[in-house]
């Protein structure tokens, strides 16, 4: 097909691009991102129009099992990064750089981040912190490589704020605005917003020219992100109060296998029509 005969940019992209996250915040249209850390529900997310995925390192929790994200190595995530992105055709997918592959200056997170983008098809990366984390993001950048910022509650250092703290409300206000400015200064090309209250997440927004993601940071922000076995209802326990439940996965899967075990029990699975002959 000629140039000429291409239709014109549609406000879908064929394929997500970070460009297309700073027309999104220009022109009012909404972000949408989901975590995924394997290939079937990166496929069912991707062909749904989910903008980004994100492999975070919430895959402590949802998927080793793990307390907390501070475990997690880079070894654990690449497999998980390489199949979200081999599976992804239109998302532009994000690869959750973890505790401890960043912290000691920007040479180690470029590192980091080149063997993400190296060996698992990622094409950003996401680092947590403002102020402290700017030279780390300066450098990935500075490299070719997008970089997703994450300031608020910043689950890596949950020890530091001393717990799942709302950050930025009151006096924080200007810490988590100087954090913002921090990020954007650094060249990063968009900015997740954790547990903020929806008026700071609501001035950061007006302040940056970069789009702010939130998750738990309420409506007025570029667009939104949740942990999917979260809003899927899939995780066990407690989950965070920020988020609605799209689904009841765990009750679908919980029937289905006890339908299973019962059928299975009483001889009725599998039937004639299971069998070979
Ligand atoms: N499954 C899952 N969902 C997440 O959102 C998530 C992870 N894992 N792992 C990494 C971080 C940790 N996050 C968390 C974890 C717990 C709360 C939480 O319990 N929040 C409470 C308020 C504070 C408290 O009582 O501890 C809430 O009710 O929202 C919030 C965010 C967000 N991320
Ligand atoms: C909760 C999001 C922002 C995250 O960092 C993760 O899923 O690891
Ligand atoms: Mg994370």
């Amino acid at each position: 097909m000629s140039e000429s005969m291409k239709p014109a940019p549609s406000t879908s992209p064929a394929r997500v691009r970070t460009r297309h996250f700073q027309r999104a915040k220009e022109q009012g249209i909404k972000i949408t991102g989901l975590t995924s850390y394997d290939m079937l529900t990166a496929t069912i997310f991707d062909e749904a129009g989910i903008d980004f995925l994100l492999v975070g390192d919430s895959a402590g929790n949802t998927v080793l099992g793990y307390d907390t994200t501070l475990p997690v190595t880079i070894d654990e995530l690449i497999p998980l990064t390489r199949a979200v992105a081999g599976a992804a055709k239109r998302a532009l997918v994000v690869a959750d750089m973890p505790f401890g592959s960043y912290e000691n200056g920007p040479e180690e997170a470029l590192k980091t981040a080149l063997r993400f983008m190296k060996e698992t098809g990622a094409q950003a990366v996401k680092l947590e912190g403002g102020e402290r984390s700017h030279d780390q993001i300066r450098r990935i950048v500075s490299a070719g490589i997008p970089v997703m910022g994450h300031i608020g509650f910043t689950p890596q250092s949950e020890h530091g704020l001393g717990g799942h703290i709302i950050q930025g409300r009151g006096d924080a206000f200007d810490q988590l605005m100087r954090d913002a400015r921090a990020v954007q200064d650094a060249g990063a090309f968009a900015v997740v917003l954790e547990m903020v209250p929806a008026e700071a997440a609501e001035r950061v927004t007006a302040e940056l020219d970069i789009p702010t993601i939130g998750v738990g940071a309420g409506p007025h922000v570029s667009g939104q992100l949740l942990v999917w076995t979260d809003f899927a209802g899939l995780t066990t326990g407690r989950i965070p109060s920020f988020v609605k439940k799209y689904a009841d996965l765990r009750g679908a899967l919980t029937d289905a296998v006890s339908t299973f075990r019962t059928e299975v029990a009483d001889g009725v699975y599998p039937g004639d029509e299971y069998s070979y002959h």
